[in-house]
């Protein structure tokens, strides 16, 4: 709570007022009268008919003493819970913000991330606004939560459009993040057609939008444009090995398209580009439903379930932890170098390896299954970052080990508050097939 205010709870009918209220009691959670009552809950809590005594012929029973103590024993016990949900509800209204950078006019950028309550999204926008910059943050919230970035919600340098970038959008800014897109196989496969628009429609809006205003634009590309690579490791100079109608088509060559895009546009329309391929990332805020490998195995593992391996596990992937990402997004932008650049960590692992690193880094005892092999899932994949390196000068500095309790704790976390709010075991999103 920005203002300092406290919540209050105010009770219509007082404790003693109870008895004579026949009907309901309502209370009525509201802030103190700071003038803005921008939080304001109401509660209805429905009590048990309590007649005045005498009403019912013979009624002794109900309206006797006894039956008064239950009732005013069950609203307190109702207002203790919601004395907890307001405490609860405090907690999460930030009392402060970070403390931002000063920018002055001249340095301060207008800057649009799409997809910028995603889970790298979000991360992104806590660096450049600790960098002091404003951010303008549009998601339709399809693979995004309001949660990532609640935490600048209502900060003067911050601004969140529900906008589905499908459809044009008119703003002026000096840089474009365009991160919009699900990214986890299942998400992206969950609805195909609208996969495909959002990197083809989606990236000509903004591409166009780029044109428009004068901005730079940095197009969240992927690995995925290799397919499953017949060259090892991979440098930007491979063109890739992509099965165009298979089930990973519409995000492979959806951004293969993207990024065609975005050099038509810088050939034809001079608009400044930059194309970023990004290899497999993890950290917190990932989706528990993400249904990507490191959700999925960490899930399971605090759970002391099986970890679900697809295929024989020999696959394998080179994991990069977001923080690096962020970094080299960041250099991207701000670099004069306009093709594309694989940023990635090139430490290779094999998803069997990574499985056991799992169960160890948790301390678990859950089992390895192998459950059948993902269609054109990709082989092996690790990024050729010598491009990165010689014009960005970056690096992924993060080592999994770290990366990974860092993310271990945030699942930790995140399982609590979903098992306190609803079930007790959490099923990760698997392609198990049936
Ligand atoms: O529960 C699981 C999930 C996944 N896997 C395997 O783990 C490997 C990695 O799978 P993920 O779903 O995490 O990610 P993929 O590498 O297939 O795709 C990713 O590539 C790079 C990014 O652009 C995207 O985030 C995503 O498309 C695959 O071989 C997959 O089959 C499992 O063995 N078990």
């Amino acid at each position: 709570n920005p203002t300092g205010a406290k919540l209050t709870l105010g009770i219509a009918a007082g404790e003693n007022e109870l008895d004579a209220n026949p009907e309901r009691s309502r209370y009525v959670v509201d802030r103190d009268a700071d003038g803005e009552g921008t939080v304001r809950r109401r509660v209805e809590v429905a009590l048990r008919r309590h007649p005045p005594v005498g009403e019912e012929a013979g009624g002794a029973e109900v309206g006797s003493k006894d039956g008064h103590i239950d009732e005013v024993h069950q609203a307190k016990q109702q207002i203790l819970a919601l004395e907890r949900k307001i405490q609860e509800l405090e907690g999460r209204i930030p009392r402060k913000y970070p403390d931002v950078t000063f920018l002055n006019y001249k340095n301060r950028k207008r800057i649009l991330i799409t997809g910028g309550a995603g889970f790298v999204g979000s991360h992104l926008v806590d660096y450049l606004m600790m960098q002091g910059h404003e951010l303008i943050v549009v998601d339709n919230f399809f693979t995004g939560r309001k949660r990532n970035v609640e935490h600048w919600l209502g900060h003067e340098n911050f601004e969140l459009i529900h906008h589905d970038i499908v459809n044009p959008l008119f703003i002026e800014v000096d840089e474009i993040y365009h991160l919009a897109s699900p990214a986890s196989p299942p998400h992206y496969m969950y609805n195909p057609v609208k996969t495909i628009k959002t990197n083809t429609l989606g990236t000509i809006n903004m591409l166009g939008l780029a044109k428009r205003v004068g901005a730079k634009v940095l197009i969240a590309s992927t690995s995925e444009v290799y397919g499953d690579p017949d060259v090892h490791p991979q440098p930007e100079t491979y063109w890739g090995h992509v099965n165009p109608i298979g089930p990973r088509a519409c995000y492979d060559e959806g951004k293969r398209v993207a990024e065609t895009l975005a050099y038509a546009y810088a050939k034809q329309e001079n608009v400044n580009v930059r194309v970023a391929r990004i290899f497999n990332t993890y950290g917190p805020r990932m989706h528990m439903n993400d249904g990507r490998v490191v959700s999925n195995f960490i899930i399971q593992a605090l759970q002391n379930q099986s970890i679900t391996m697809y295929g024989s596990g020999k696959q394998t992937r080179s994991f990069q932890y977001v923080s690096d990402l962020v970094d080299g997004l960041v250099a991207l932008m701000a670099s004069n170098y306009t093709l594309p650049v694989n940023l990635g960590n090139p430490v290779e692992r094999t998803i069997e390896e990574f499985a056991v690193i799992i169960r160890d880094s948790v301390g678990c005892k859950s089992k390895i299954v192998e459950l059948p092999a993902v269609e054109d899932d990709p082989q092996r994949r690790k990024p050729d970052i010598a491009r990165a390196k010689r014009y960005l000068d970056w690096e992924p500095r993060v080592p999994l080990k770290e990366g990974l309790i860092k993310t271990i704790e945030y699942f930790r976390k995140e399982l609590a508050r979903s098992n306190h709010s609803q079930r007790n075991i959490f099923v990760p999103e698997t392609t198990e097939k049936k």
